[in-house]
């Protein structure tokens, strides 16, 4: 399997305290993986460690064949994340975003076009509305389907069903199937038992111990 993803033994301690046990994981091209545990088990960390955004106190991170926080070129086409808030313009509609980035990309963008990802977002109603005008658990599914609409190979979902209700919740895991079966590779840290079992079909599952308390 050519690893797109490959965590050995990695682990991150801030001062004295381990935040993230010795953790491995690898992740092959079109797989899923689901990263699970109690909240400040380090899921987060672990995404962050794959990201590039930190570096791990021991063991190793690579993606795309080179060590995390080395990829960075290449995490600007072939990574797309969603770790905390998307990044957004106040000025531009829902729409406007996508279709920022399908010109981004050129005439490469693969597809599918701007409209028929907004339909497979059940986001066609707010289509024209600015991310300032959109309810929480709108702006969390179009962070979702923006994140996924760049053509990424691999990509990141930090808790993507945050602040949804229960049928935006089974929209926003068509989404991210949607994504896998279009060969993208997802890792996700997830509190959603549904998204769980769905990765879990597409590859491993880390479950990560609860932190002492
Ligand atoms: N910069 C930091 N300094 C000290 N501790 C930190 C720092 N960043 C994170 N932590 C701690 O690391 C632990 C793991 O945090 P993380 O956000 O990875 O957990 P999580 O599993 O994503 O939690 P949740 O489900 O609540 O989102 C937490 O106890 C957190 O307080």
């Amino acid at each position: 399997m050519n690893a797109l993803v490959e965590v050995t033994a990695a682990s991150r301690t801030h001062g004295t305290v381990q935040v993230l046990a010795p953790t491995s994981l690898c992740l092959g091209a079109g797989q899923g993986a689901a990263v699970v545990g109690a909240n400040g088990a380090g899921k987060s960390t672990l995404l962050r460690l794959v990201a590039g955004t930190d570096t791990p106190t021991a063991g190793t991170v690579t993606v795309l064949g080179l060590a995390a926080v080395d990829a960075r070129l290449r995490r600007r086409t072939q990574v797309s994340r969603l770790l905390g808030a998307a990044p957004t313009y106040p000025d531009l509609t829902v729409a406007e975003h996508l279709r920022l980035v399908e010109v981004a990309w050129g005439g490469h963008h693969p597809g599918p076009g701007v409209d028929e990802a907004l339909a497979g977002a059940h986001l066609e109603r707010v289509r024209d509305q600015y991310p300032g005008e959109l309810s929480s658990g709108e702006s969390q599914l179009f962070a979702l389907a923006l994140t996924l609409y760049r053509p990424a190979a691999l990509v990141l979902l930090d808790e993507p069903e945050q602040r949804l209700d229960a049928v935006w919740r089974d929209v926003a895991r068509r989404l991210v199937l949607a994504a896998l079966d279009r060969g993208r590779t997802v890792l996700a840290a997830t509190h959603d038992p549904g998204l769980r079992d769905a990765l879990a079909d597409r590859g491993p599952v880390v479950e990560l111990a609860a932190p002492a308390r």
